[in-house]
Order: C-alpha cells, then structure tokens, then sequence
C-alpha cells in the first residue's frame, strides 16, 4: 500500500539509566503510516527501550520524539495517556491475567479505555474470531498454550483500534511455525492500515521481507 506521512519521528535520541547505561545512543529514524519496520540487534542492544520510549513509558535523557505534529517533551501526563490510547503494545511476557478468561483479558483491554457494554462485547468477539480463539473464550489464560497466550495478547492490543502496534519479541517464547503465525497475523493487521513496530532478535523473522529494518545499537537503517 502507499505509504503517507511520518506518523512517528525520532531524533537524536539516547537514553541513560542511572547511574550510567548507555541503553540508546543518538538513533535517528522515521516511520511513516502503514509501515511495518523491523528493529533488530543482538540481546541488550535497546529494543524494548526503544519501544518504551514510544510507548512513553520512558523519557530520553536527550533528543526529541514526535508523534505526528506532538512533541513528548510538550505533552503533560493527561496527553500521554490519550496518545498511549492509539497505540498497542504487544509485549515480551505477555503481561495478561492468568487467572482470568481469553474474553475478559481482552474486553479489560478496553473497558480502561472508557469501552463497555455492547459494543465493547462485540468487538471482543469479533477479535477473537479473528485471532481463531473463540473457541478458547471462557478458558482461563494460565491453561493456554504459548501460541495461545500470544494471539490473546494482540487481541488485547489490537481491540483498542490503534493506529500503530508495538511488538515486542512477539514470538520469542514460541516454536518457528508459532512465529510465522503470529508475524503473518501481524501483516495482515499491517496490510489493513495499522502502522507496526516490530522488535525481534531472530533473523528468521527477518528473512524475505521487503521491509525498512533498524539495526541497534548503531540506529542503522537497512532495507532488506
Ligand atoms: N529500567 C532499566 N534500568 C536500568 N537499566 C536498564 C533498564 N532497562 C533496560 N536497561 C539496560 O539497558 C540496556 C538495553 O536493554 P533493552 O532491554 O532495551 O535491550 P533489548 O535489546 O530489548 O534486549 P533483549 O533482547 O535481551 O530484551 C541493557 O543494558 C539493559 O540492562
């Protein structure tokens, strides 16, 4: 599909923990609307910083984010939130509610975002169709396989409408015909309109796309 604007910019961005990891060191990119860019590099090498950083979970020490026309370093706490609200995060652990069901991990996803009743129902329902987890509605997610757990945690993401998804590792935990799964799932949400991020160490994922890849820690841009 043909690709519009920048819908995120990054510019000179580094990010320091204390007291003095160097965890992003000066990367610079551009991610346009509806594309899906890979970030790749070896373990340690600032993959889920960067992500959190978009995601707005962490603050650069120094550079500048943009989203769209918005500038992080202007955007109070109640902003962030409304931006964090047209974006999913897909991340490594899967970090959902073991003891609670398939359907009611994915509608909580919503219902923090002001979503209830009917229409939240039926979107949760579609989702799960779609994600071939229907038949796992009622199941406690501690009973699901790894695969499983994974589509439940995009279905999450993905019910909130966002207009770009955040993957981290998202078939780090899985056998390499779970993660083609799941990389398919997530072109085809591409191919739909969604723009996405995705983070992975594993080269297989990689292999025969024709797509922008970001190579850390040097911030390279590769296109394969
Ligand atoms: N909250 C934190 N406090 C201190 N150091 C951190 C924190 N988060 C990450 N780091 C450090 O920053 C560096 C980058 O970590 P990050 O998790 O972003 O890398 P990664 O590429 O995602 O690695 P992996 O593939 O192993 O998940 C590492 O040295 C890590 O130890």
């Amino acid at each position: 599909m043909a690709l519009g604007k920048p819908l995120l910019q990054l510019e000179k961005v580094t990010k320091i923990y204390p007291p003095s990891i160097r965890a992003l060191e000066n990367i610079s990119f551009e991610v346009r609307r509806g594309e899906l860019l890979f970030v790749t590099g070896p373990s340690g090498a600032g993959k889920s910083t960067l992500l959190n950083l978009i995601f707005g979970l962490e603050r650069p020490s120094s550079g500048r984010i943009l989203y769209g026309d918005l500038d992080y370093a202007h955007l109070r706490r109640r902003d962030l939130i409304a931006l964090r609200r047209r974006m999913g995060f897909i991340f490594q652990d899967f970090r959902l509610l073991p003891e609670k069901t398939v359907f009611e991990n994915v509608y909580l996803g919503l219902e923090v975002l002001g979503i209830g009743g009917a229409v939240a129902r039926e979107r949760v329902e579609r989702i799960l169709r779609r994600l071939d987890l229907a038949a796992r509605r009622d199941q406690r997610v501690e009973t699901l396989s790894g695969g499983e757990k994974q589509r439940v945690a995009i279905a999450r993401a993905v019910v909130k409408e966002p207009e770009l998804v955040l993957a981290d590792e998202p078939t780090g935990n899985l056998d390499p015909e779970r993660s083609r799964e799941i990389l398919r799932i997530l072109e085809e949400l591409n191919a739909e309109g969604i723009t996405v991020i995705l983070a992975t160490h594993d080269e297989n994922l990689l292999r025969g796309h024709h797509r922008r890849i970001l190579v850390l820690p040097e911030g390279r841009i590769v296109n394969a």
